[in-house]
This record gives structure tokens, sequence and C-alpha cells, in this order.
């Protein structure tokens, strides 16, 4: 067998996507969100997601023409509605990263408004398992975003139904490990924002790794592991914020089962996988409230990728493989455990147990 293809161009050029879309998301967190907008106001998170999703994929179609990309948002709205569409073109033409000869391999600024609509348009793949496809959410985390605490850009390669390459932009995330993670705006009184910002990738049979989000050049890449908790009892696990998105009830009793009893680190967003593959916490728990609910896969791509890479195991909450070669959705799977792989057996039991009764 030969060695497994180590896919560095396309970690680049994700990573530095990424790394564009981040900056352009901060700028709308800063220049419309920050104590203007009630958090009931959606309008500031369109303008986040349209103009990251434009900024991603025309990156990938300027340096991977014949793949697909399949991501959460499309252009309708903003075609009808000039007056979004004008903001949103107005920060997007603005953004650009901080080395010129990296925004140029970007493809540079995108030309005008109809290629930033064209761009967004371009991410309607409908997914599969056979060829190249980019699954892009060009902000996850909506509500995190709003609250100033975790959001993300994920965007994943998945080759013949397999994740390949993952790249998650979690511009709320510490860079160092022993730093608190904040989940609101409220959070952040007293810390410093400088040390905030981290890319976190992987490709497949290479390891992951995380960088600062805001270094002008040079390496900068540590490898990342997962810690391996000696006894569960030091062990923490992370659910999302978002009641109606997993059962929190559910977690408890199998936290409480494994013998956890630290109270749960509650973190909106595909964030959730880069705290576990840092070490910040152990356990990422993500028990379906609705069985019929398909998870959007571009929630998962990513982070599923730098978890296995990091030393950690990830199902769904059945104990199967998570395909993502399925289409837009995870349809062959409910919810999601993720844990070190020397504990994930463990967790998967813990989770029979509660499910079962
Ligand atoms: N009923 C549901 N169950 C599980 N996930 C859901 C859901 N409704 C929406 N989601 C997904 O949950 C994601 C956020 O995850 P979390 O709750 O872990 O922060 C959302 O991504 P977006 O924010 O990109 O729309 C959305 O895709
Ligand atoms: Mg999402
Ligand atoms: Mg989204
Ligand atoms: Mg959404």
């Amino acid at each position: 067998m030969s060695l497994p293809e180590n896919y560095a161009r396309e970690r680049r050029v994700a990573t530095l996507a990424v790394q564009r879309a981040t900056i352009y998301t901060q700028k709308v967190f800063h220049s419309l969100v920050k104590g203007t907008v009630s958090k009931d106001d959606r309008s500031p998170v369109t303008i986040g997601d349209f103009g990251a999703q434009a900024l991603v994929i025309a990156a990938i179609r300027h340096n991977f023409p014949d793949d697909e990309v399949a991501a959460e948002e499309e252009s309708s709205l903003l075609r009808s509605n000039p007056e979004l569409r004008d903001q949103v073109w107005k920060l997007v033409s603005q953004v650009c990263l901080p080395d010129a000869e990296e925004d140029s391999l970007l493809g540079g600024p995108l030309k005008d408004e109809n290629a930033m609509l064209d761009a967004i348009d371009a991410g309607k793949s409908t997914g599969g398992n056979r060829g190249r496809i980019w699954a892009l959410d060009p902000i996850d985390g909506t509500l995190g975003f709003l609250r100033g605490g975790q959001y993300a850009i994920s965007l994943g390669l998945i080759q013949d139904g397999e994740v390949v390459v993952g790249v998650l932009g979690c511009p709320n995330l510490p860079v160092d490990k022993t730093a608190r993670v904040i989940n609101s705006e409220s959070d952040r009184e007293g810390q410093n924002d400088d040390g905030l910002g981290a890319i976190y990738s992987a490709v497949a049979g290479h390891g992951a790794s995380i960088r600062p989000l805001a270094r002008r050049r040079g390496p900068e890449e540590e490898p990342i592991q997962m810690r391996e908790p000696l006894s569960l009892s030091v062990a923490s696990f992370c659910e999302g914020v978002e009641a109606a998105h997993s059962s929190h009830s559910q977690q408890k009793a199998i936290a409480e089962r494994l013998g956890i009893v630290a109270p749960p680190v509650r973190l909106d967003s595909a964030a959730k996988y880069a705290v576990i593959a840092r070490g910040l916490a152990d356990i990422y728990l993500r028990l379906p409230r609705n069985l019929s609910y398909e998870e959007n896969f571009w929630d998962h791509a990513a982070g599923y990728l730098i978890v296995k890479e990091a030393g950690g195991e990830v199902t769904d909450a059945m104990g199967r493989r998570v395909d993502f070669g399925k289409g837009r959705t995870l349809a062959a799977n409910k919810g999601i455990v993720a844990a070190p792989a020397g504990i994930h057996g463990k967790v998967l039991e813990a989770v029979r147990a509660v499910w079962g009764s």
C-alpha cells in the first residue's frame, strides 16, 4: 500500500481560505453586531454567513476548479435584497490576508458583486461517495457568533466518501492550552483578546495541528494530541449550548454513569471538536433530541477528522462509523460521540445504558 497522500496544497489553501473568512466574520462582528443589534435580529449573522461562504468558495474554485463544494447558504436572499447585498459586498471587498503572496494564492479580492453571488451559489453539490467534495459551513454556531462566544468556520475535503482534509477556524478559542474558554461577550471581561483565535487542521494519516489565527508568516504550526485521562473522574465533557440540538439530560446521565464529576463545558459550534482535540476537555456528546433530525455533514466533517487525527475516536451515538458519503446530511447516523480512542468504548457503553433505558 502506498503512503497516504499528504494533501499539502489542499491543507494550505483551506487554511488560508478559512483565515481570510475569519477576518471577515470578525469585521462583521465588530462593525455591526457589537452593541447595535439585538440577539433576535438575524441579519448580521446572515451577513457573516454569506460573505464567509463567498470568500472560501472563491478560493477553492481558484485553486481546485474541478472540485465540488457543498455549503450551507445560497444567494437568493441577497439577490432579492440589494441593501443586504451591498452591506455584504462592502465588507467582502475590503477583506484580504495580511500577506500579499498568500492572498494572491487565494485568487486575490473577489471581482464584483456578481462574482460574490456566483461564488455563494457554487456550494450546491449534493454530496455523495464519489469524487472530491468540499463541505463548508461558513459560520457554524450562529448563536455563539452573536453572543461573542464560540463559532467556527468549518471546511472539510471529502474524497470518495472519506474526510481527507479538515480545517476549523475558531476565532474565539485560545491558542494557549491553559487559557480559559469563553462562550459569551461577558465572559471576556478582564480577559485580554490577544491570545484568541486559532486554526486547527488535519490531514488523514498525517496528524492534526494548531496555529494562531493572526500569525503573519512562517510555519508556527504545532501538532496537537488529545489527553488520555487516567481516570474518568478527572475527565470533562463538552456539549452544545442549545438544548434543542442535543439532550442535556441524557448527556448528564451518561456523564454520571462514567463517574465524571466536572460540570459540562457548554459551547456552540464545531469548536467542541477543537476543544477536545486540544485537550481542553475530553469527550463530546451530541445525543439527538429528535430522532428524525439528520446532522448537516458540514457541521462535522472538519471536526471529525481533527479529533481522529489527534488520537480520538468519533462515531455516532449508536457506535456506528460516521458516513460522510450519504449526501449533504449524515443520513446514516444519529448524533455524535467523540472521545480519546482509549476510552471511547467505555463512553459508548454508558451511552447505550442510558439510551436503552
Ligand atoms: N434540531 C437540531 N439538532 C441538532 N443540530 C441542529 C438542530 N438544528 C440545527 N442544528 C445544527 O446545529 C448547529 C450548531 O451546533 P451547536 O448546537 O453544537 O452549536 C447548527 O449549525 P449553524 O449554526 O451553522 O446553523 C445547525 O446545523
Ligand atoms: Mg452549522
Ligand atoms: Mg452555519
Ligand atoms: Mg445555519
